[in-house]
C-alpha cells in the first residue's frame, strides 16, 4: 500500500481498467495474467455489500489474494454503507486507492453529510492510499458539489451502481465535462456500459479512466478487446487544457 501505486495510476492515463467483476471467480489468477498480458495497469476491483446495493461480490480476502499476484495498483471502489469500517482492512488487504459513494454518506443536513464525507476521505488518506468520490447517475450532482477538491478521483457512474452488464446512461457525459471544466487536474474514472461505441464520448468529455467489465470479460480475446477500446478511446478528441494526456500517455 502507498501512493506511489496513485502515481502509477496517474501515469497510466488515459488508461482501461479492468473490472473484474464479472470474470472467472474459479481462476483469478489465470484472468489477472490475462488481463497483463493484455496490457492492463491498473485492476478495478468491485467491493458490493448486499446493503449498499442489492448484490455482493467480495471482501478483503479476494483483495488480499489478488495482491499476492500482481503489483498492478488495485483500485477499490467500494459499493458498501460503511466505507471507513472497511477502509483499513481495504488497504492491509492491498488496496491502493479507495473510492466510495456520495450517497452512503448522506446525514439529516447537509452540514452532517459534508462532516461524514470529510472524516471519510481524511480517514483514508491517513492510510497512506488515494481517495475517491463515486456518484450514481440517478443522485442530483450537487451531493458531489464542493468535495471534489477533497479528492484525488472522481467515478461517475454511468449506470446505478450494483451489477455489470448494465445499459450505458449518457448523462455521464454531462458530468464530466463540468468536472472537467471546474477541476482540470482531479482524475476523473468512468464505470458502467462502457464499450467501444461510447468510450470515445467519454474521452472527449474529459474523462481519463475508464472501467470496463462485460465488454473485455465477455471475449475470448482480452487483447483483441482491449486493442479495439483503446483505439476508440484514443479516437475521442481531448478537451483542451485538461490533465493526464501528454503525448507519453497517448500512445498508450
Ligand atoms: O461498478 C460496477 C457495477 O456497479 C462495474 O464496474 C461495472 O458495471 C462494470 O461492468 P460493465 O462494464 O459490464 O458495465
Amino acid at each position: 500500500m502507498s501512493r506511489a501505486k496513485l502515481d502509477v495510476i496517474r501515469d497510466a492515463r488515459p488508461s482501461i481498467l479492468p473490472s473484474l467483476l464479472q470474470c472467472d471467480f474459479g481462476n483469478l489468477q489465470g484472468e489477472v495474467e490475462r488481463l497483463a498480458a493484455a496490457g492492463t495497469q491498473v485492476l478495478h476491483l468491485d467491493v458490493m455489500d448486499g446493503h449498499f446495493v442489492p448484490n455482493l461480490s467480495f471482501g478483503m480476502p479476494i483483495v488480499e489474494g489478488l495482491r499476492r499476484h500482481t503489483d498492478m495498483p488495485l483500485d477499490v471502489h467500494l459499493m458498501i454503507s460503511d466505507p471507513v469500517a472497511y477502509a483499513k482492512p481495504m488497504v492491509d488487504a492491498g488496496a491502493d486507492l479507495l473510492t466510495f459513494h456520495v450517497e452512503a454518506m448522506r446525514g439529516k443536513d447537509a452540514a452532517e453529510t459534508k462532516g461524514r464525507i470529510e472524516n471519510a476521505v481524511g480517514q483514508i488518506r491517513d492510510l497512506g492510499v488515494g481517495v475517491g468520490l463515486a456518484i450514481n447517475p440517478s443522485t442530483p450532482m450537487n451531493e458531489l458539489g464542493g468535495h471534489v477538491a477533497l479528492v484525488d478521483l472522481v467515478l461517475v457512474m454511468s449506470v446505478e451502481a450494483g451489477f455489470g452488464g448494465q445499459q450505458f446512461n449518457p448523462v455521464s457525459l454531462t458530468r464530466i465535462q463540468e468536472i472537467r471544466a471546474a477541476f482540470p487536474n482531479v482524475m476523473i474514472e468512468i464505470d458502467g456500459g462502457i464499450k467501444a461505441s461510447n468510450i470515445g464520448a467519454a474521452r472527449q468529455a474529459g474523462c481519463d479512466l475508464f472501467v470496463v467489465g462485460s465488454a473485455i470479460t465477455d471475449r475470448s480475446d482480452y487483447g483483441e478487446a482491449i486493442v479495439e477500446l483503446n483505439e476508440a478511446m484514443l479516437a475521442g478528441a481531448q478537451p483542451a487544457g485538461t490533465q493526464g494526456t501528454p503525448s507519453e500517455g497517448e500512445s498508450r
